[in-house]
């Protein structure tokens, strides 16, 4: 049964889901890293909110440890690239915070424009202050949002429906998602001089950092307002607190900051600065919504294989999962081959091809491919997985091909790898019988029929009688009992193979003897 950690505060609808699911579960929010990297060791699944930093050193002490589930959008508190570098896919929940973030936004903005904050103090205090809190319109205003995506949107949306006018700068904008959502695409100059208010919802990146920096505030329009609700470092926060005091602001709202827990900062002190502590995404809805979504995802992925939203791994639906995985374990058992006869070579890789025939070709192929580089790339770099596997190939310098075959050939679905090292080329293509049973094919272009085994032995020799016999007293002479024996050729005294699998690993001493035998040009055991 796996087993799942619950390190921050989530909402107990994500246990029961893992509970239902058959799943057991720990719920243990606020330890230390150093207590939290004692225990994390068993765990296939943590579940995080964003007080939980998943850093290297926690997943290196986490050797079981399959997936992360961020119960939230940012996975900035996810060392994603350790994560992948591990095999750990990292997962979140993109959609189901982002109403409720994108109202905070817009709660920020009325607050800002009314200063309802300040304004419930003062009247709270017995003070009736009804000439000093003079607020502004938002209808007619426009809107500055910096990024557009899910919670950008949200957010014209809403404002759109208050009359404002929306200008937005996002690269990945298109015009016609623009024109859907009613808002103006524009550069982020144009942006600056135009806004009334500018709101944030880009994530933290190198791109993105300090995107409202001291020039950028300097070119806002004097009397602007500024809001962010996406992450601390977007602003640059000592050149916002002197745009405010200066008086060419007139208002900010942050929910984010550079530091978190902000507990102080000078910004605390002005009055025209509105400030929750990172509440965007906090409601019941929101906290329920990627409670439950986090705890399925992890659910489906530990289970099933099914991937949804992963920030580093292919997603494969709960539909599709169960009619790729055994295809993914026969891309990965004829990546296995392929590696390991490609090792008893040696050579530097130079390129992974993997073809797709028949049905195959119709799958999600993304994942298989993935399957059979994690296969390839095992025997050679040891913990290779499918969620690092495209990675260590690209950071080897190892091209991956995917090639679709129109053609259809003896088999309903046929699916080769091929290892091309500066030395040569080794393929091999396999099936799957009864739409579950990974079978071999073909090794290097010859037609060659058997079933995978924990322990085979696969010997190139030439064509000519008097192999098979003398191979068979070795095995015989040694103790060691052939289970099945396959042989191939490419044409009458050619090249020759013969896969045979083995009760156990065959010792060296025989190995060597099998490799002594007139006629047999190559010996390699293999291990599945
Ligand atoms: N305050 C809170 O509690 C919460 C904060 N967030 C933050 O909100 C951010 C946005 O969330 P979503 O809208 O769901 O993400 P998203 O990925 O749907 O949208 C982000 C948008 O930013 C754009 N973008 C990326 N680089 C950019 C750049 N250099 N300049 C302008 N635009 C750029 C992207 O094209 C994308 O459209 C998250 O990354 C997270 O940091 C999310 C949820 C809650
Ligand atoms: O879980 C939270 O409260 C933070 C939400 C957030 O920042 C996110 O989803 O990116």
């Amino acid at each position: 049964m796996p087993r799942v950690l619950i390190s921050d505060k989530l909402s107990p609808a994500a246990v029961e889901i893992f509970r239902r699911r058959g799943i057991e579960v720990d719920l243990k929010p606020g330890l230390s890293p150093a207590e939290l990297r004692a225990i994390i060791a068993p765990y296939d699944g943590l579940a995080v909110r964003s007080a939980t930093k998943v850093t290297r050193e926690l997943i290196e002490a986490a050797p079981n440890l399959k997936v992360v589930g961020r119960a939230g959008i940012g996975v900035d508190n996810v060392d994603v690239t350790s994560a992948t570098a591990h095999g750990v896919v990292v997962m979140n929940t993109p959609y189901g915070n982002a109403i409720t973030t994108a109202e905070h936004a817009i709660a920020m903005m009325f607050a800002l424009a009314r200063q309802i904050p300040e304004a419930s103090t003062s009247t709270k205090a017995g003070r009736w202050e009804k000439n000093r809190f003079m607020g502004v319109e938002l209808f007619g205003k426009t809107l500055g949002l910096i990024g557009c995506g899910n919670i950008g949107s949200i957010v014209a949306d809403r404002a759109v429906g208050l009359h404002m006018k929306v200008v937005a700068y996002d690269p990945f904008l298109s015009e016609r998602r623009a024109v859907e959502l009613g808002v103006e695409k524009v550069a982020l100059d144009v942006l600056l001089e135009r806004a009334d208010f500018v709101t944030l919802h880009t994530p933290l990146t190198e791109q993105t950092r300090n995107i409202l920096s001291r020039e950028n505030l300097a070119r806002l329009k004097r009397g602007a307002r500024v809001i962010n609700c996406a992450r601390g470092g977007l602003v640059d926060e000592a050149a916002l607190h002197d745009a405010l005091t200066s008086g060419h602001l007139a208002g900010a709202a942050l929910d984010v900051f550079e530091t978190e827990p902000a507990t102080e900062s000078p910004l605390f002190a002005l009055e025209n600065v509105v400030c929750t502590p990172h509440l965007g995404a906090a409601t019941a809805e929101a906290q329920e919504n990627v409670a439950l979504q986090v705890a399925d995802q992890m659910a489906d992925y530990l289970l099933s294989g099914a991937v949804s939203n992963a920030i580093n791994m292919p997603s494969v639906t709960a539909e599709e999962a169960p009619r790729l995985k055994p295809y993914m374990a026969l891309a990965q058992l004829l990546g296995a081959m392929a590696g390991q006869l490609t090792v008893a070579r040696g050579g530097v890789i130079r390129a992974i091809r993997v073809e797709y025939e028949g049905h195959v070709a119709e799958l999600n192929r993304r994942p298989l491919t993935a399957a059979a580089l994690a296969g390839t790339l095992a025997p050679l770099m040891g913990a290779v997985n499918m969620v690092n596997a495209p990675v260590v190939a690209k950071e080897r310098g190892i091209e991956v091909a995917e090639t679709v075959h129109e053609r259809r050939g003896d088999y309903a679905s046929l699916l080769r790898v091929t290892m091309v090292t500066d030395r040569d080329e080794k393929s091999v293509a396999g099936t799957l019988v009864g739409e579950a049973r990974p079978r071999l094919v073909e090794i290097k272009g010859i037609a060659v029929e058997a079933d995978f085994a924990p322990d085979m032995l696969y010997v190139t020799n030439q064509d000519r009688p008097g192999f098979i016999g003398r191979f068979g007293m070795v095995l015989a002479n040694a103790g060691i009992n052939i289970a099945t024996f396959h042989l191939g050729r490419a044409a009458q005294g050619g090249d020759a193979i013969c896969l045979v699998s083995l009760d156990g690993p065959i010792p060296e001493s025989v190995l060597a003897e099998v490799r002594t035998l007139p006629l047999v040009v190559q010996a390699t055991p293999l291990r599945f």
